[in-house]
């Protein structure tokens, strides 16, 4: 074990494990947690670096890990779905599968959007892996639902439904599993009695069940990209594909062709609410991964003086710790309003599901926001993890790269995230409506306050300066303040409407404002919901600890956006060159448990595959081994010496 490292961990004035516990929802989650870890030495799961291989090595080697998956969790009898995702994203390390698609956005599409005898069909065939299917929706040249090209007609004399892809432009484009899957979900504009009824989810089968063949149908890969290199990220063409009538989901066409209206055309939507509730937590895991090995990799790596003594650690420097520590803090605030989004989806999606849709819009526009706003702050956050890493954070070794490569698409699919933040109408309707009298509940409520005029923007001078920067209940207020610039949006719109713009022209410029407005709502759930988490924790040495983080989340974020709490008049002038102090402050105290707080996530070695952010910190050492593996040093002489410089 390298001394420094050693020393970090004596240093800390928190119990880890308890806070591990905290992180994981009870000790006995932690438990089963690593128990499935455990998964981990089993030689069938050994594998070479993928770093290490090509393209095509790639995908055979994830095709492999997710085939072996399969038989194991069925061996081990998991069947929990959480307890599967635990057991996958462990195996998985820092890469996707192949057969990601077929569990993330297939079978959820299947669960919710089957009627009883298509449940009956579809669900063993699914679950047993006999069928293997991807969500065919995005288009070569569209994304946006109402504009997407793909039809399916009904044709009441075969009680089919044709499929096609009418031009270029139609193309499916994106699905995984291009190659790995045999059906498909696939979004399409229906067609019925002559009339168009809006996107609706089929299951077409895509290649022939026994030889894999494809069936007449364009279907392949769309090469490589930035990362995903284990996914077959794939493309569809259809022409005039038939399905039987019983393959579409939710079946809303009746034998003689008449359509009968969900009970909300958005349903068909819900994979997608799903997947982006389910990226909050992902941000967080990710944030938690890269601040694990930056934070360990400075607290063994020295370099330059502070004072003319030996090299100092490099996590002693003000600058490396005003990096990361303000990440670190977002890792644990986004771990437990990953949690809060968790509960929210399951509670609401319950509710959908006994016919009680009045949630639906706030679901939406949340899970939309904070997937955006988490995703954002998480990718950037990843490239500053590598960079206070040096030169090292440069090599795939670090996982770093890897870390970045496959995280940056989540800021794109699902919902471009500007494309998400301005799904705000939500908060412009809350707005008008709290505007109107209307008394709003949950986490809109703050907007109830706004008669009263504590919600405007008003000069500074015009306020008096209450708030301690001390206080987090303070600091929340503030926020909750800030995060009425949805205010400034709405009345953006107002203007552009009285200059006689149409609606739609009024709300295209006033986009800048929507999504500054979304952000500052975003901004106020996350310290909001951090600081509400501080009041479940008993044990005071670790409600200390995270009281301490709460504080930098929340000031770091003032500093960084501090003309909207100036302009708002929120915090004096004097205040504003308070912060920065305090901040350094908070950093000092961090610092002797920044080791600590980074154990407290117990991602196991093999989890991270980081040489970095190796437990035990013996860097250089595995860093030199690591190196020897490359293939480049498979021969003492490589060939392209006898083929061209000899
Ligand atoms: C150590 C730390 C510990 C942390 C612990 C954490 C552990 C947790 C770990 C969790 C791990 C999870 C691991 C799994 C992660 C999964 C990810 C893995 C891999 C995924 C692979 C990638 C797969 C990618 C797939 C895709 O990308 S599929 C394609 C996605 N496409 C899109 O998203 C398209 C985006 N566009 C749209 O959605 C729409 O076009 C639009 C919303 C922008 C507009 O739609 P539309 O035109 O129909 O609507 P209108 O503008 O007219 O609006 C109409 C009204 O409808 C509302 N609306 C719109 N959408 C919805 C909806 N979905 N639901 C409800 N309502 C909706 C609008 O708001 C409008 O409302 P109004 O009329 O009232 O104004
Ligand atoms: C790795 C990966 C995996 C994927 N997997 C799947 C899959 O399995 N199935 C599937 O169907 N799709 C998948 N996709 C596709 C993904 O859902 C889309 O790429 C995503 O929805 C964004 O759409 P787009 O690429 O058309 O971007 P565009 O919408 O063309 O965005 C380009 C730019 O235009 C801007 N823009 C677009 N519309 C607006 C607007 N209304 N207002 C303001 N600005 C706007 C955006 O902000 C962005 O800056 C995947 C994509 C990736 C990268």
């Amino acid at each position: 074990m390298n001394p420094d490292i050693v020393k970090e961990r004596q240093n800390a004035s928190f119990d880890v494990q308890k806070l591990t516990y905290i992180l994981d929802g009870g000790p006995e989650k932690t438990k089963r947690r690593r128990e499935i870890s455990l998964v981990l030495n089993d030689p069938d799961f050994d594998e070479e670096d993928p770093n290490f291989l090509s393209r095509s090595e790639r995908y055979e080697q994830a095709v492999r890990k997710s085939a072996q998956m399969i038989l194991k969790l069925r061996e081990y009898g998991i069947s929990d779905p959480a307890e599967i995702n635990c057991y996958k994203s462990v195996v998985r390390g820092n890469f996707h599968e192949s057969l990601g698609l077929h569990y993330v956005m297939f079978l959820p599409t299947l669960y919710s959007q089957c009627d009883q005898e298509q449940s009956k069909k579809w669900l063993p065939l699914a679950t047993s892996f006999e069928v293997l299917g991807t969500y065919a929706q995005t288009e070569l040249g569209h994304t946006h639902l109402r504009g997407l090209e793909t039809t399916a007609t009904f044709d009441p004399t075969t009680q089919e439904f044709v499929l096609n892809s009418p031009t270029v432009t139609s193309i499916k484009w994106w699905p995984g599993a291009g190659k790995t899957s045999n059906h498909a979900v696939v979004l399409a504009q229906l067609y019925t009695r002559g009339k168009c009824h809006g996107l609706h989810a089929f299951i077409v089968q895509l290649r022939h069940m026994d030889t894999h063949e494809p069936l007449p149908i364009l279907v392949g890969d769309i090469g490589p990209k930035f990362g995903f290199s284990e996914v077959d990220n794939g493309f569809l063409k259809l022409d005039h594909v038939r399905i039987p009538r019983e393959n579409m989901l939710m079946k809303h066409v009746e034998p003689d062709g008449r359509y009968v209206k969900p009970a909300s055309a958005k349903l068909t939507y819900g994979t997608m609410v799903f997947i982006r509730s389910l990226l909050v937590g992902l941000s967080a895991l990710v944030m938690a991964k890269s601040c694990t090995i930056a934070i360990r990799y400075s607290a063994v790596r020295h370099q330059s003086e502070i004072r003319s003594e030996p090299e100092p650690q490099i996590l002693d420097y003000q600058t490396q710790q005003y990096k990361l520590f303000p990440l670190l803090a977002t890792a644990y605030a986004f771990s437990f309003v990953g949690q809060y989004m968790t509960e929210t989806y399951y509670r609401i999606s319950g509710d959908i599901n006994q016919g009680d849709l009045s949630e639906l819009p706030e679901l939406h526009a949340v899970s939309a926001g904070l997937k955006a706003f988490t995703t954002w702050t998480t990718n950037t956050g990843i490239e500053v993890c590598r960079m206070s890493c040096g030169g090292h954070g440069y090599s795939r070794s670090s996982a770093l790269p890897d870390l970045y490569a496959e995280f940056t698409p989540t800021c794109t699919y699902e919902g471009e995230n500007t494309v998400m933040m301005l799904q705000t109408a939500y908060l412009v309707k809350s707005y008008r409506q709290a505007k109107a009298g209307e008394q709003l509940r949950g986490i809109m409520s703050y907007l109830n306050d706004m008669e009263q005029r504590h919600v405007r923007a008003h000069p500074a001078s015009a306020r008096p300066a209450l708030v301690d920067i001390n206080d987090l209940s303070d600091l929340v207020e503030s926020y909750k303040l800030r995060a009425a610039l949805v205010e400034s949006a709405a009345k953006s719109i107002q203007q552009e409407l009285q200059k006689r713009r149409s609606h739609e022209d009024a709300w295209n410029n006033s986009a800048i404002d929507l999504v500054k407005a979304s952000d500052a709502h975003c901004h106020y759930m996350v310290v909001k919901l951090f600081t509400d988490k501080l009041s479940e924790i008993g044990d005071p040495d670790i409600n200390l600890v995270l009281t301490t983080l709460a504080q930098l989340y929340a000031l770091h974020g003032i500093a960084l956006n501090s003309g909207d709490f100036l302009q708002a008049g929120l915090l004096t002038v004097p205040q504003m060159q308070q912060i920065p102090v305090r901040i350094k402050e908070l950093l000092c105290l961090i610092r002797p448990n920044a080791v600590a707080l980074v154990d407290a996530f117990d991602f196991p070695d093999k989890v991270l595959s980081s040489v970095l952010g190796r437990y035990d910190g013996n860097v250089y050492e595995n860093l030199f081994e690591w190196a020897r593996r490359s293939p480049l040093n498979a021969t003492e002489v490589h060939e392209s010496f006898h083929k061209y410089l000899k």
